[in-house]
């Protein structure tokens, strides 16, 4: 049995508690630790939405949906029944100035708990909603915010959004929460770089060739196309997962593990990655939108049918973008960063393609080397080294893989990043959140690119659902005659 430690009781408030991501990550997720026996039955988790639900009605929606969405952990109905009971439910219209906020103050009445409120609802609400805690005095000094991604949909609007949140919580009080930052994988990377100083001398332009790092899904858009189709994958994943996942590859070595020191490390990067001009981004950026097709062997429909709209939409569902990153540790290594949806395969991973030996003294020479770093799905690593081939006729060299899955040699304690993120805003560490800074950052990057976009520099080209995305795409990496992971042999 995982060692788990306790939680002191607290006060978590849920703004947005009928909506998709409370149902299918957030309550899995306090369910799961609940189960593990991280907290017990004195926590409070204060359920807030418009809908005039009574309590019975709510955790009766909540049953079901965690029979869905941990559906082997809900089958211990005596733990579930337990669960539930540490829920309430409050309909409020956070945006209406007469809604009754009444029931919240009388369940928070203790005032020395800890207290999270979490914003599980549009980001245009997140400064109201603060306003209105104020209001209602509701922010104490043991008081947590967490902020759902995307914060804003520019650097203008991010902006507004820290400012109007800041003027209720001090920066160390806000969560802003990346769930990729949650994921073992992503957090392994500090490990594998600064715990094996072998790796790390590698880590670097003098022995990669390029990196690449993929966030590939099989899925579409779902029941989320009214806010995809506002988003697209630049700004629902590029924007913070992959920028984020981008930074604790290319970063150097923190002074320690604290928030601060961590989040100084990756602001560095964000702040050297090469600006993307006009013209860079015509030649650098690919962005494509899924049409029917097929995934594991069924028909799947294309963008606009999953949207049900009868007009084109000039949202991309994949990207792919070259960049550089200006530092003494990168200069010219080529980082290629994708993302797609209804893509041939779920695959989160990152790969670091090492350079071909300088001279060739063997009759054959098998490409060169390369560390793999899967995040999901089967969490482990691949290294992926040349080895002579074994037996008598000849000395020929090919490549073979050393491999290591968290499964065979772990014991994973977390199996979705929303455990561990959200028991650590309770806990009140920070480390794994995104500093105000880090956000502005991204979005200085990313709004050119975003903008040449919108001009139609970089033309939406279509993809079958089921493939790895435009056909395009290849070529991106052909230029510096490198090929994306899946099109390597060994
Ligand atoms: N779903 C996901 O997988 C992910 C979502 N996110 C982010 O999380 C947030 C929520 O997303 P998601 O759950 O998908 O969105 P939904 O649209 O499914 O849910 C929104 C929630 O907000 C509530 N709500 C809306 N307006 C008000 C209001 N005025 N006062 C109080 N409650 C209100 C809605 O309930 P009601 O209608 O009853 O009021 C509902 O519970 C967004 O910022 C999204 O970008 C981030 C990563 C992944
Ligand atoms: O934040 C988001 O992430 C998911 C992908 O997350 P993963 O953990 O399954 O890789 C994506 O589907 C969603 O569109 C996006 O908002």
């Amino acid at each position: 049995m995982a060692h788990v430690n306790l939680i002191e009781p607290f006060d978590f408030i849920i703004f947005g508690a009928t909506g998709d991501l409370t149902m299918r990550k957030l309550l899995p997720a306090f369910l799961r630790r609940f189960h593990a026996g991280e907290f017990t039955d004195d926590a409070r988790l204060i359920c807030i939405a418009r809908s005039e639900l009574t309590v019975e009605k709510f955790r009766q929606q909540v049953r079901s949906a965690l029979k869905e969405f941990a559906s082997d952990i809900s089958k211990d109905n005596a733990t579930l029944d337990r669960f539930l009971a540490i829920l309430s439910y409050v309909p409020i219209d956070a945006t209406q100035p007469d809604s009754d906020w009444g029931p919240v103050r009388d369940a928070l009445k203790d005032q020395d708990r800890t207290r999270v409120f979490y914003l599980a609802t549009a980001p245009a609400l997140y400064a109201p909603l603060c306003a209105a805690l104020a209001e209602h005095k509701l922010i104490t000094r043991q008081s947590r915010i967490v902020l759902e991604k995307p914060i804003g949909v520019s650097l203008k609007t991010a902006t507004e959004i820290n400012d109007g949140v800041g003027r209720y919580f001090p920066e160390e009080s806000i969560y802003r929460i990346d769930h990729y930052l949650g994921k073992e994988g992503v957090q392994n990377l500090l490990a594998l770089r600064f715990a094996n100083p072998v790796l790390e001398k590698l880590w670097c332009a003098d022995a990669i060739e390029h990196v690449q790092i993929t966030a590939a899904e099989t899925v579409g858009v779902g029941t989320r196309g009214a806010y995809y189709d506002e988003s697209g994958a630049m700004r629902d994943m590029v924007q913070n997962h992959l920028l984020q996942v981008l930074c604790m590859v290319a970063m150097d070595a923190p002074a320690s593990l604290s928030a601060d020191d961590l989040r100084n490390e990756k602001l560095k990067v964000l702040n050297a990655l090469r600006p993307m001009t006009p013209d860079m981004v015509r030649q650098n950026v690919i962005r494509g939108q899924y049409i029917a097709g097929r995934i594991e062997d069924k028909p799947v429909p294309g963008y606009s049918e999953d949207l049900g709209h009868d007009r084109t939409s000039n949202t991309e569902t994949f990207v792919a973008i070259r960049t550089k990153i200006r530092t003494a540790r990168w200069g010219n290594v080529p980082f290629y960063l994708r993302t797609g949806k209804r893509m041939a395969a779920k695959s989160t991973e990152i790969v670091l393609q090492f350079k071909q030996q300088v001279w060739p003294i063997f009759t054959n020479t098998p490409s060169p080397g390369r560390l793999v770093i899967r995040i999901a799905p089967d969490e482990g690593l691949s290294l992926v080294v040349a080895s002579k081939d074994p037996g008598a006729g000849g000395f020929r060299v090919r490549n073979a893989a050393l491999n290591m899955s968290y499964e065979n040699q772990f014991t994973i304690e977390y199996q979705d990043s929303y455990e561990r993120l959200l028991l650590d805003a309770v806990r009140g560490n920070p480390a794994l959140f995104i500093r105000r800074d880090e956000v502005e950052a991204s979005w200085r990057w990313i709004e050119p690119i975003l903008d040449s976009c919108r001009h139609s520099l970089s033309q939406l080209e279509p993809y079958p659902a089921g493939s790895w995305g435009p056909a395009s795409t290849r070529a991106l990496l052909a230029r510096d005659g490198a090929m994306w992971h899946e099109d390597m042999l060994t």
